[in-house]
């Protein structure tokens, strides 16, 4: 099998444990599928500067801290990727569509369908919602 694909995912968490949602526009793998922010880390592209670089690119925003939180294979018929989970609870700027996407902040997960390989995240969010949201 080929090698994973590195892609670098943030969760943007409000202090009411909100977090983003965004839809994937139209021609990309999955289009219409909502996901978390995020997008393949560049070769030679530390994984944390990539997830800097999707946040300004498709949503204008400037990310603080980014606490890494777990990492997830996924493979797919397009594609076999590493996931790579960050919470981040500090950013600048309110999220714009630069992308045309659609995006939400989301308590319980009201959109869908979401990314097959995130889906699982949505459970543990919910379950250690608590502590991910009260570290700190
Ligand atoms: N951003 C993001 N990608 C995810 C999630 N879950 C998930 O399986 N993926 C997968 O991770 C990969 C991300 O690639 P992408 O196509 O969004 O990356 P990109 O923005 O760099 O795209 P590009 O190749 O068009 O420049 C896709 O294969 C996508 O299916 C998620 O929650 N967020």
């Amino acid at each position: 099998m080929a090698a994973p694909i590195d892609v670098a995912v943030g969760i943007l968490m409000k202090a009411n444990g909100d977090v983003l949602l965004a839809q994937r526009p139209e021609g990309k793998p999955y289009a219409g599928y909502w996901e978390f922010p995020g997008g393949k880390v560049e070769p030679g592209e530390a994984i944390v500067d990539a997830l800097r670089r999707e946040f300004v690119e498709e949503l204008g925003v400037r990310i603080g801290s980014a606490e890494p939180w777990c990492c997830v294979e996924h493979v797919y018929p397009h594609a076999h990727v590493r996931l790579h989970f960050f919470v981040c609870r500090e950013w600048e700027g309110e999220p714009q569509s630069l992308e045309g996407q659609a995006f939400s902040w989301e308590g319980s997960v009201g959109v869908g369908p979401l990314l097959p390989a995130s889906v699982p995240l949505i459970g543990w969010l919910e379950r250690g919602g608590a502590a991910v949201t009260r570290r700190r």
